[in-house]
């Protein structure tokens, strides 16, 4: 497989929701991001992997407007929201899980799950009632204080409370940090979940392996860039890939 040249762009583009293109980005004065292009389609769950402090957080960031993009585009249904503040960005559609401190301790699960909705002016209560049928443990531990859950049964309330706005999209960074393997793949059969029930996901994982297991397509970001894109599967048996990106 060559880099960047073996998936049919001009279909992939037919669908796409989501897209990155020659995207520059970085904090301050350090750029992070180096024309670094990419895409989501309707229905995939996306991989991106990449060695540490390669850009795979600052590519969802710029995603999700947390950061400005110094040069490109980030468009969303081909409107331009670079650059938009996140709260817009979350009542346009677009979701976002954060790595770490994903959850507010202090409050409880239900709780938790009203701040999900907050952007909503509608009535929230029958989406937190769907929620509570699609995630027993949420519902059974509703008044319990985030605090007190596993790392596993934060990160799936910290998805659900992404849920809440009802995405087209969802941003996802690193759903199995911190996590015990079989911890991580309940996690993981979760985004599975999530994606089937009509939810795009671009999602970056330090696992590579099982984030690829679980995902449509993957791209291998270095330094920035985007250095390969394929099926997943076939980045999983690329040998270049493999020896330099999957630990041999
Ligand atoms: N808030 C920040 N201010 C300045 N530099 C930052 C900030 N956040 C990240 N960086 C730097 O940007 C680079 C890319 O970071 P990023 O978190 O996007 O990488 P990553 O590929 O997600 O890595 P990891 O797998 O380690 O999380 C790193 O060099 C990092 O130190």
């Amino acid at each position: 497989m060559s880099p960047q040249t073996d998936v049919d762009t001009m279909d992939a583009q037919t669908d796409t929701i989501l897209s990155l293109e020659g995207v520059d980005s970085g904090y301050g004065e350090v750029q992070v991001l180096d024309d670094c292009s990419l895409h989501l389609d309707a229905g995939e769950i996306v991989c991106l992997i990449g060695p540490n402090g390669a850009g795979k957080s600052t590519v969802l960031k710029t995603a999700f407007g947390m950061l400005t993009p110094w040069t490109g585009h980030v468009r969303y249904h081909g409107e331009d929201i670079g650059g938009m503040a996140p709260e817009d960005i979350v009542r346009e559609g677009i979701g976002y899980v954060p790595q770490t401190e994903n959850v507010f301790g202090s409050l409880t699960i239900a709780e938790n799950l009203r701040m999900g909705g907050v952007a909503r002016n509608d009535d929230i209560e029958p989406v937190l009632e769907e929620l509570y049928d699609r995630f027993p443990l949420l519902e059974e531990k509703r008044t319990a204080k985030a605090r007190n859950l596993s790392g596993g049964q934060r990160q799936i309330l910290a998805l659900a409370r992404a849920l809440v706005m009802e995405p087209d999209v969802l941003l996802i960074d690193e759903p199995s940090a911190g996590l015990a393997p079989n911890t991580a793949d309940g996690v993981f059969a979760e985004v599975q979940t999530v994606n089937e029930l009509d939810t795009a996901i671009l999602m970056v994982e330090q696992n590579a392996k099982k984030g690829l297991g679980i995902s449509d397509r993957g791209y291998v970001l270095d330094q920035g860039t985007v250095r390969f894109e394929d099926r997943a599967d076939a980045l999983l048996e690329d040998d270049e890939v493999g020896k330099l990106y999957l630990g041999g």
